[in-house]
């Protein structure tokens, strides 16, 4: 269908003349070719070129004085005379590894009406993407990763929103839990279209526990049940990545970078995110988004709270230690198969912007949902209509659930690769007991391109539900009094002597919980992210006569 054409003009870019056009949702200049006469005949110019750009990539449009810096040019003085007016559109541009950049570009006008009316019309354009925020809260966690959080917003980012003529309101935290009592409590959230949080995953974590509580609360849904279906919270989280990890921007951006994200955010991005609640008998524990790990993850975590004056180099130290000391964990895993998605843990499709898996998902989620609204029979569904719950009882060396394919820096394939970030499912990974040498085998799989579950000791199932329960009573005394009998204090703490403890803890998006005795459930696209899923690189023509312009 034919685009509406809003405006067009023959205007200057860098003293050339190119023909710009305004097409509905689509910004273009194509350098009008200029013919240079040869030696008996004419040729096309070397650098003719075109350039568009989606309006819902503008980030900002404003009058300006033309070009100064070519006024070193020879022709400055005859433009300057017929070209006396500008306007600047700043936009995005996208380079290597998933990063964006802003980017101007100054057409200069030969009157003033001309140049108000290009940038009335582009700004008319604007005000039609409704999904853009206006005001946004904003916290700083200034301790996060290498303590830069608070340069990163104020030099990098803050000058971007306030050229997007975006409005915020900043709280630079005082405390571990600050953000999240304050979005749990204080903040009036309708003030807002997105919340953002400066720091690494444990800040994020912290925000979606603040905004998910309220929303749960505002609702009067109970989290401590952990039947319920919970409430998607309408505000969307932003993170501008500060931290020392940062994988939930890494997934969901492709890059741990704050103009990357910044320029996300602005454009009004939208990523819809699974959340899976943990309870404990029928308490709420927490959120996870990420990865949950029993066992060689919850050990490795463990041991490095200990460490934390090493810096991120206890990660390593505690892996190496914890991959010697080789404990595996007995205990009984039930979970819920998920039939009805349209994946598999072991497909070769990666979950990317557009992800029809998550689309697909959602949309079955939604009409669940409204169906419930509307007291429709939906019973049967959560079990999926078929195959109801598994049983595997067993020893093993880790028991890993992944939300999303958890791919960072470190591990780009990351730990379950086909993974989706909002199909209402989550990878349950069961590595079962087996030799050193075995378990080096699959976690240097992750690293290379072979199959990291394709070992006989390994095993993957996409499930919505899952509980562990350990073979050993967790209580506190319990654990005390058997420690104590067996090996006395000391063993605790000294693998090297033979014993082992006999319950692991789980680590959840990189915090400890204490009880091994969980229940696990998938909530589909529970929150949003100002981000689009990782994008797949197109090369365009226009991009290729970028070059030119
Ligand atoms: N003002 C503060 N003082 C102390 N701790 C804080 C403060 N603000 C937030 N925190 C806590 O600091 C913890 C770590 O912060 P953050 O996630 O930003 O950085 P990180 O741990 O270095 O990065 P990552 O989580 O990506 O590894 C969070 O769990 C958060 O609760």
């Amino acid at each position: 269908m034919e685009k509406q054409r809003v405006l067009s003009s023959q205007l200057l870019v860098k003293n050339r003349v190119f023909e710009v056009a305004l097409d509905g949702d689509l910004l273009s200049w194509r350098e009008l070719v200029r013919r240079t006469r040869i030696s008996g005949g004419v040729r096309d110019a070397l650098r003719a070129g075109s350039r568009s750009v989606a309006v819902s990539e503008i980030i900002a449009v404003r009058e300006t004085e033309p070009d100064s810096c070519l006024k070193e040019d020879g022709r400055w003085q005859k433009m300057a005379q017929t070209h006396p007016c500008a306007f600047t559109v700043s936009y995005v541009e996208r380079g290597s590894q998933h990063c964006w950049r802003c980017v101007d570009v100054t057409f200069q006008c030969p009157d003033g009406a001309l140049c108000q009316r290009w940038v009335q019309a582009i700004k008319e354009q604007l005000s039609l993407l409704t999904s853009r925020p206006k005001r946004l809260l904003v916290y700083i966690n200034p301790y996060g990763g290498k303590r830069q959080g608070k340069r990163i917003y104020e030099q990098k980012v803050a000058p971007l929103f306030a050229r997007a003529s975006i409005s915020t309101e900043v709280i630079v935290t005082e405390r571990a839990n600050h953000a999240r009592d304050h979005l749990n409590t204080e903040a009036d959230l309708r003030r807002y279209s997105g919340v953002v949080c400066v720091g690494g995953d444990g800040m994020f974590s912290e925000v979606i526990h603040g905004l998910l509580a309220r929303t749960q609360r505002d609702a009067g849904v109970d989290q401590n049940c952990a039947e319920e279906s919970l409430v998607p919270c309408t505000l969307r989280v932003g993170i501008i990545p500060a931290g020392s990890t940062d994988c939930i921007c890494y997934a969901t951006v492709g890059i741990n970078d704050p103009i990357t994200s910044a320029l996300h955010i602005i454009v009004g991005d939208s990523q819809p995110m699974d959340v899976c609640s943990i309870h404990h008998n029928n308490t709420f524990l927490r959120y996870s988004v990420s990865l949950l790990g029993y066992g060689f993850y919850g050990d490795v975590l463990a041991d490095s709270e200990s460490k934390q004056w090493m810096g991120p180099a206890r990660y390593d130290i505690s892996g190496v230690k914890t991959f010697l000391t080789h404990n595996y964990y007995e205990g009984t895993v039930s979970f819920l198969p998920a039939q009805s998605s349209l994946g598999s843990p072991r497909d070769k499709t990666r979950c990317s912007a557009g992800c029809y898996v998550c689309l697909h998902s959602g949309q079955l989620h939604s009409q669940d949902r409204r169906a419930c609204e509307g007291d429709e029979d939906v019973s049967g569904r959560e079990d999926d209509g078929a195959g109801g719950w598994q049983v595997l009882r067993g020893k093993f060396l880790a028991i890993n659930s992944a939300s999303m394919s958890c791919a960072c820096p470190r591990s780009p394939k990351g730990l379950s690769p086909a993974a989706h970030l909002a199909d209402g499912t989550a990878d349950l990974i069961l590595v079962r007991k087996c030799s050193r040498l075995n378990f080096l085998r699959h976690l240097l799989r992750h690293t290379s391109k072979d199959d990291q579950f394709d070992l006989d000791f390994v095993e993957v199932h996409r499930v919505r539900r899952f509980r562990f329960t350990p073979r050993h009573c967790e209580s506190e005394l319990d654990l005390k009094e058997h420690g104590k009998t067996l090996f006395g204090h000391i063993c605790r703490d000294h693998p090297a002597c033979g014993c082992t403890a006999l319950n692991s803890s789980w680590n959840c998006d990189g915090e400890i919980l204490q009880q091994a005795a969980i229940d696990v459930g998938v909530h589909c696209q529970l929150i949003r992210l100002f981000a689009r899923g990782i994008e797949e690189p197109v090369i365009t023509e226009d991009m290729r006569g970028l070059n030119a312009v």
